[in-house]
């Protein structure tokens, strides 16, 4: 009971699993997919990351390498200068077309040269480039200053930068911050933001422009007094910041938005640059600044991630690590359900199947125990034996009395004559030569009487070279059908009252008798017997007096002749004696009164009266007077016949013809 208890629970708590494992399953997988989703959007959102910062570095550097390809123009220029104590205009021109500016150096506004004047000097300037066919030049703007500079070569020499002609930069004090850092340190030097004198009006930018002191070499310069001292002018180039930036990130320029800042902060007047107005697809978070030191200035650089850069990372790794996590989760969950329910329904069929063994093993139990069949099993091989309990209980035993059990427990209680017979059996049927093993056989019963069993087994398996290996059966007691057969037997063959073999069990004997007598060469007598007058017993005495008649006459009868011969009750009053072994005539005629004598003695009857009977005999015997069984008897019926129409109480040998 309590393993069943057991085997339900543990099938309730299986259905329980076979429902919920898949769900669990189902939930496990898609709460690993949403970290896994998380992951992979932090992952792409990562490379993001270094992908702008890739992006806004180059840019940077790209802003950089630009500035150093405008520095070497200048360094052009200026060696120039250096080399030629007098750079005329068209030198300049020359130089200035040579570098191709528009072609090679894109955003540059131009490329000049702004000398430097001492006050006492301007006048005799003035007057000079006037001579050189520009009636209406003068340095601007006017007044009295220190130094005074002007731009006196500008190329290309024409369009916005005309304006520029005859400017004095040094009047201005962003410019002249530059200029003076360029005459003290002799490199070049960037100016901060400025609107150029180009500028009409009209979609003014910023500007800013580069500086290259020029100096007299005619002595030497190792000081910054003897570099102001013998200062020459400037050769500088002017830019335009919109201009400068154009075409500079190429194809992706739309990926990143740039804002640039004039100083170390990112103030609102210092913006040289303006890529975030307007620009709607900034992507909030990915921002970098950078500062850029170039030549005695910096430059701070805002840099922003448009939508349009983030597109070019692969970005849809979260939505297929999302969609194929969701598919491998359900496929997972399915395969659970599928491997649970197809386990649970295993485990189910295997419960029921041993609910229904351990059912079936009950019911062979009580089956076994109610029909009081004992079980063996015998290993052919190792000899080997199990009993059940049952088996020794029909032979008067607890199992345990007859422990250890073998093969031997069951020879030494078998009784010789069934164990020969039992041998030869089984090994019929290990042989293959019958289906099954059937043997009733005695066994000894523990207080020394013999049992009856039916003994019944086949082989249940065999070894792998096809030999029996264990046969196994029952042990039914069948002692009381065997009681009861050899009763019903009894009946069949003998007389209920006197208890004597009757004609059926007679006539058997006598085939064996005859058969016997035949092979041994002796004689056989057959007598016919009738008693006289007992109808008068029955008559006189009642019925159960001719019964006390009838017993009587065959007990005296039976105590005359050896156990080997018969003594039958054929009828009423009619007996048959067969005499083995009989000799002669003579003797059975010797016989035949000696029972007659044993008969005629007076009988006491029941009433207290006695009764008077004698004995009419015919006699036949083999092979004189028939070799068969029914001649025989024939002819021992005539001579009684004889003897019963004549005097009676006589025994008569049989004679062909009828004579006595
Ligand atoms: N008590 C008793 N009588 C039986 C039994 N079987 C047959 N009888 C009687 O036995 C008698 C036989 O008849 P008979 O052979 O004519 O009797 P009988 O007096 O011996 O005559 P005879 O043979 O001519 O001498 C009949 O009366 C039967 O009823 C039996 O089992 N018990």
């Amino acid at each position: 009971m309590e393993l069943l208890a057991k085997i339900k629970e543990t099938g309730s708590l299986n259905r329980f699993l076979a429902a919920w494992t898949p769900l669990a399953v189902l939930l496990i997988g898609l709460g690993f997919n949403v970290v896994l989703y998380q992951f992979s959007v932090e992952s792409v959102r990562e490379r993001q990351r270094v992908y702008f910062d890739f992006r806004a570095r180059e840019a940077v550097e790209r802003i950089e390498s630009r500035m150093a390809t405008y520095q070497q123009v200048l360094r052009g220029a200026a060696g120039n200068f250096d080399s030629h104590e007098q750079v005329s205009r068209e030198q300049f021109r020359n130089y200035a077309d040579r570098q191709a500016l528009e072609a090679y150096f894109p955003g540059i506004q131009g490329i000049g040269f702004a000398q430097a004047i001492a006050p006492k000097d301007l006048q005799t300037h003035i007057t000079a480039v006037r001579a050189q066919g520009f009636p209406s030049y003068s340095v601007q703007p006017p007044g009295q200053r220190d130094l005074y500079s002007s731009i006196v070569y500008l190329e290309p020499f024409s369009g916005r930068n005309l304006r520029a002609f005859g400017f004095d930069m040094y009047s201005e004090p962003v410019r002249r911050t530059a200029m003076q850092r360029s005459v003290d340190t002799g490199e070049m030097a960037l100016s901060g933001k400025v609107r150029l004198q180009q500028e009409s009006g009209i979609q003014e930018q910023s500007g800013f422009l580069i500086y290259q002191a020029i100096y007299f070499r005619d002595r030497p310069i190792t000081n910054i007094e003897e570099r102001r001292a013998q200062l020459r002018g400037w050769v500088y180039a002017p830019f335009r910041m919109n201009d400068f930036l154009q075409g500079l990130f190429g194809e992706q320029g739309h990926d990143l938005i740039i804002d640039i800042f004039d100083g170390e902060q990112m103030l609102a007047k210092a913006q040289t640059y303006y890529g975030s107005l307007e620009r709607p697809d900034i992507q909030q978070g990915l921002e970098s600044v950078r500062t850029l030191h170039m030549m005695g200035q910096t430059w701070t650089i805002r840099v922003y991630a448009s939508t349009s850069l983030l597109q070019r990372v692969d970005h849809r790794l979260p939505i297929f690590a999302a969609v194929a996590g969701v598919l491998l989760s359900s496929l997972l969950a399915g395969l659970v359900f599928l491997l649970v329910s197809a386990k649970s329904r295993a485990e189910s069929a295997a419960r029921a199947m041993t609910e229904d063994l351990s059912l079936e093993k009950t019911r062979l139990n009580a089956i076994l125990e109610g029909t009081r069949v004992g079980t063996w099993e015998w290993n052919v091989q190792t000899g080997q034996t199990v009993f059940n309990e049952q088996w020794a209980a029909i032979v008067g035993y607890q199992l345990a009395e007859l422990k250890p059990v073998s093969i031997q427990t069951w020879i030494g209680m078998v009784h010789p004559e069934d164990l020969q017979k039992s041998d030869l059996l089984i090994k019929q049927h290990l042989a293959g030569e019958t289906p099954f093993y059937e043997c009733e056989a005695r066994i000894r019963h523990k207080q020394g009487h013999w049992v009856w069993v039916l003994d019944r087994g086949k082989i249940g398996k065999w070894s792998e070279d096809g030999k029996p290996l264990i046969m196994s059966g029952t042990h039914q007691d069948i002692t009381r059908e065997k009681q009861k057969m050899d009763t019903y037997q009894h009946g069949a063959h003998h007389d209920v009252l006197t208890d004597l073999p009757n004609r059926i069990l007679l006539s058997d004997r006598l085939s064996q008798s005859l058969a016997l007598a035949e092979r041994e060469q002796t004689h056989v007598a057959l007598l016919f017997m009738d008693l006289d007058g007992f109808k008068l017993i029955n008559d006189n005495h009642g019925h159960d007096a001719g019964d006390v008649v009838l017993q009587t006459v065959a007990r005296r009868i039976q105590q005359c002749i050896r156990a080997s011969d018969t003594l039958a009750r054929v009828g009423g009053d009619e007996f048959v004696a067969l005499l083995q072994d009989a000799g002669d005539e003579q003797e059975a005629l010797k016989k035949a009164n000696l029972f007659n004598s044993e008969v005629r003695r007076p009988i006491p009857l029941p009433d207290g009266g006695e009764g008077h009977v004698s004995l009419s005999i015919g006699i036949a015997i083999y092979p004189q007077h028939g070799i068969t069984a029914e001649l025989l008897s024939e002819h021992a019926d005539q001579a009684m016949y004889q003897v019963k129409k004549s005097s009676k109480n006589a025994a008569l040998v049989y004679r062909s013809g009828g004579a006595a």
